[in-house]
């Protein structure tokens, strides 16, 4: 990849929140202020990398700011589906012509609105040198396998074990693919790695700050105020 591509990102942007447990999608929350989506659009049009952002909205969502730009950069929207997967399966056919089946594309949740600058360069930097990989972090805790009754019933081994976050980067015609036949054979995908290693490939994993959290409960958007000038 040359240093200076441009990359498109996919921000999936289309699911319901229901584990945050509120009427408002937690993407919409308030954020310093702001959308947390908004947030997280800002931090992404930022880096130099990204040439423009394809945001994959839910059927009927009335909150969408319907802004066109940001920093700069062209936000343009499509409609996503049921599935993480299937969102960002559509957004990348979304992608405008020009974005090319060989071209790296990122893919990043909404819901994590504090990933790093240096963290994003970081990836594209070392996973461009082979077809891809993701942000993650090594594992730091025990992990235990819960019984039906609340139990831990058995210690995970954590060596070799990683957290995947996003940004996620793929060419998009491999991912396209691979999402694809993920879809068909109904396997529950939940990131864009998982649908690339059953595609045979071995994405890179680049460590990443661990304060990019993805906000899935009403928690993790109290951490989020926190985190997020300290982020930057
Ligand atoms: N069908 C879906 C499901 C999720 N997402 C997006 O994928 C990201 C990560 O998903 P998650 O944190 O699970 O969000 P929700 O699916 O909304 O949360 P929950 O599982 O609690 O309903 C979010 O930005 C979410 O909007 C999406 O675009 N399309
Ligand atoms: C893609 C992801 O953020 C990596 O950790 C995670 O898999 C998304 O899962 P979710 O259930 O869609 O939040």
């Amino acid at each position: 990849m040359r240093t200076d591509e441009a990359l498109w990102c996919v921000v999936p942007a289309a699911g319901h929140g229901r584990r945050f447990g509120s009427e408002v999608p937690k993407q919409y929350m308030p954020l310093a202020g702001q959308p947390l989506i908004l947030r997280t659009l800002e931090r992404l049009a930022a880096h130099p990398r990204i040439a423009g952002l394809m945001v994959v909205l839910a059927e009927g969502d009335t909150a969408w700011a319907g802004i066109d730009t940001m920093d700069g950069k062209p936000v343009l929207t499509t409609l996503g589906g049921a599935e993480r997967a299937d969102s960002v399966l559509a957004g990348l056919r979304a992608l405008p012509g020009d974005v090319s089946a060989d071209a790296f594309v990122l893919v990043h949740d909404a819901a994590r609105p504090c990933v790093r600058a240096a963290d994003i360069e970081h990836l594209v930097v070392r996973a461009s040198v082979g077809e891809g990989g993701l942000l993650g972090a090594p594992l730091r805790d025990t992990l235990k396998h819960a019984d039906a009754g609340g139990h831990s019933c058995g210690t995970e081994p954590r060596d070799g074990r990683w957290r995947a976050f996003t940004p996620q980067m793929f060419r998009r015609g491999a991912l396209s693919d691979a999402l694809t036949q993920a879809l068909a054979d109904g396997v529950a995908i939940t990131d864009e790695a998982m649908a690339m290693e059953r595609a045979g490939m071995t994405p890179l994993l680049v460590e990443g700050s661990e304060d990019n959290i993805k906000v899935t409960t009403r928690a993790d958007l109290a951490l989020a105020e926190f985190l997020l000038p300290r982020t930057r």
